[in-house]
């Protein structure tokens, strides 16, 4: 049984385009019983299977009829019956689980009816035989068809080429309604990105999750535009523009600190968005300073270059030129008063398009459907709270990306244990960071965001912060999805579950008792951007970090907290994100070279 178990969580994220070869390489799990070759292996095959399967499962009403079991296994049961109903209808051995297991037993016990529903599904696709169908599957992955019978990669290939010009029209010096009236009058708008690709005029499209972006068609020559030659308009990813709307700051918020800001495409854009904000905020009497730090001297100057471009005269960006986060005291002037932080430190930049790319196509991944009464809302179990999250934007049917590789390479395969160093070596810096934001002693609001899609920078990044020993002295939780602004809360593709409970995993293992951790919410915080799919984004990760009320706040730093003595500027107190100086040099001049320029130059 430990296969399915282990296997499930290389399905459960919500999209990531990581190679699935990557993904297994990633996991720290190491107490697994089954090998990574089995797993792919089995994951790959349902993934293939899955959008008939879903379909069987779903009509068999396999979730109404075994509720009890599903209370057991909650949010796993989908994965579960996915990869169990694969194994007892299309492998001749069978499901691979001792006769009495209980999940063995929902399954069989509905075999016949799995069987017929599964013949029915097959007949639906006009095939006589497996092998027919799945050939009609392998096309029908390949060219996925809409429910009114077009392509849906007809304009808009899902798995490579199309990728839009984002741009972000620059509220510090102008407004949409402008824009579109002067730059874009020619242009027509259109509803989908799909219609981008297709139109053969000039067209726009709005972005229905970040307010001030459009979309044009690639081979819009929008840098000749005046607007864009004076700063009206920022090219720049919808991607990267999530950490900034995520921050949400507010002129009544207080001070900024842009921990990691060259080229400055996230400066302007709080610089922005704090323009935008109503009078009201506006006239509160609190000055409010965006404090943009940069350690590197040079590319500090191109910061200055836009942040002179792109923002107005009554915007306050004050850049801070070869300035180390790390090596900020935050308990002395002006950092004492900032209350929002966005890190969006150096990273191996492998969501960024063209970067680490695998040529094969994405697999998706079909989840079953559960009815709303199949699986009874959890309660409180005894030491863990799980809670039913509200079902926000969740499409009718999970879908999920995986890259399958022809050849999965074996974990000792060199080209790995190089990337698992280097990731390592950024997650540490990257921690670092982030645990540093942590003491600033009226900080209330942080934003974490990353160019990789490698869990490792990401989801690990995030559960090693919150389990941190400063996380909880000071109160810091993760901001959680219902908690987020809009098109943020509404964002369907959220963290890897399966990466956040390793982690979890590794921190229970070392500290022997529970942190209280809920994983699914955890994950469900975290957004991811997925590339080469329909919302045509570079592949990203964001996830934002608040402080539990009573903990910091104007006019005291912790209240009821246990003090951390004047360490703060010293840097984080946790074990795992110690380091000696030659280590940290090491690791500084290493960043130097994979440091990220996203959007620079364009
Ligand atoms: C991914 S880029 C930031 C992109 C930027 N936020 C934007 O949106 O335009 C990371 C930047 O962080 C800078 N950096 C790396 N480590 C730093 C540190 N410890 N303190 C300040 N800046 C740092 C790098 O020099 C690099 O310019």
């Amino acid at each position: 049984m430990s296969l399915y178990y282990e296997t499930a969580p290389y399905l459960s994220s919500s999209g990531n385009s990581a190679s699935l070869k990557f993904r297994l390489f990633e996991s720290t799990n190491e107490q697994n019983k089954s090998s990574p070759k089995q797993i792919y292996a089995l994951a790959i095959e349902a993934a293939s299977w899955s959008p008939v399967l879903a379909e069987v499962i779903e009509s068999s009403q396999l979730f109404d009829l075994e509720r009890k079991v599903g209370y057991i296994v909650q949010y796993s049961f989908p994965k579960l019956a996915l990869l169990l109903t694969h194994d007892l209808l299309l492998t001749k051995r069978g499901i691979s689980a001792p006769a009495s297991h209980v999940l063995r037993q929902a399954v069989e016990r509905h075999k016949a009816r799995l069987n017929a529903e599964f013949v029915k599904a097959r007949l639906r696709r006009g095939c006589s035989t497996n092998d027919q169908l799945r050939e009609t599957l392998k096309r029908e992955a390949e060219h996925p068809m809409t429910a009114d019978g077009t392509s849906v990669n007809d304009g808009l290939n899902s798995g490579a080429s199309f990728h839009p010009r984002w741009v972000r029209v620059n509220t510090c010096k102008t407004a949409m309604k402008v824009q579109l009236d002067t730059t874009f009058k020619d242009f027509a708008q259109v509803q989908g990105l799909q219609d981008l690709a297709s139109s053969t005029t000039k067209a726009f499209h709005i972005d229905k999750h970040i307010p001030n972006l459009i979309a044009l068609a690639p081979s819009t020559e929008i840098t000749k535009s005046p607007a864009y030659a004076s700063g009206l308009l920022i090219l720049q990813d919808k991607a990267s523009c999530f950490p900034a709307y995520l921050l949400d700051p507010s002129p009544a918020h207080g001070d900024i600190v842009d921990a990691c800001a060259a080229p400055g495409n996230k400066t302007t854009h709080l610089a922005a968005i704090l323009q935008e904000k109503p009078q009201s905020q506006q006239a509160s009497n609190k000055t409010c300073t965006i404090h943009a730090c940069e350690r590197d001297t040079t590319r500090a100057a191109v910061l200055q270059n836009m942040t002179i471009l792109a923002s107005g005269p009554h915007q306050s960006i004050k850049i801070h030129a070869g300035q180390d986060f790390l090596h900020i005291n935050p308990h002395i002037s002006p950092w004492n008063t900032v209350t929002s932080l966005l890190l969006d430190p150096s990273c191996s930049g492998s969501g960024i398009i063209g970067r680490d790319d695998d040529s094969s196509p994405p697999l998706k991944v079909t989840l079953p459907r559960r009815h709303a009464n199949a699986i009874p809302a959890p309660t409180a179990s005894k030491g863990k709270k799980r809670k039913r999250k509200p079902d926000i934007s969740a499409p009718p049917a999970l879908s999920i990306p995986l890259t399958p590789s022809p050849k999965p390479l074996p974990p000792t395969q060199p080209i790995l244990k190089d990337l698992t160093t280097r990731l390592a070596s950024l997650q540490s810096f990257q921690l670092r960071l982030v645990l540093h934001a942590f003491t600033f002693p009226l900080a209330q609001r942080i934003v974490y965001s990353t160019c990789s899609i490698h869990a490792r920078e990401n989801e690990h990044v995030v559960v090693k912060a919150l389990g941190s020993e400063v996380a909880r002295k000071k109160g810091w939780r993760v901001l959680k999805r219902e908690e987020q602004i809009e098109g943020m809360k509404t964002w369907g593709i959220r963290g890897l579950e399966g990466a956040a409970r390793d982690v979890v995993d590794e921190l229970l293992a070392a500290k022997e008792k529970g942190l209280g951790f809920d994983v699914e919410e955890i994950a469900e915080a975290c957004i991811r951007c997925e590339k080469r799919t329909r919302e045509a984004t570079q592949g990203f990760f964001v996830a934002g970090f608040v402080r539990e009320e009573g903990f910091g706040g104007i006019g005291g730093e912790v209240q009821g907290a246990p003090e951390d003595g004047d360490r703060g500027h010293q840097g984080p107190s946790s074990s795992t994100v110690e380091m000696d100086e030659a280590a940290e040099e090491k690791e500084e001049e290493e960043q130097e070279e994979e440091e990220e320029w996203e959007g620079f130059g364009e």
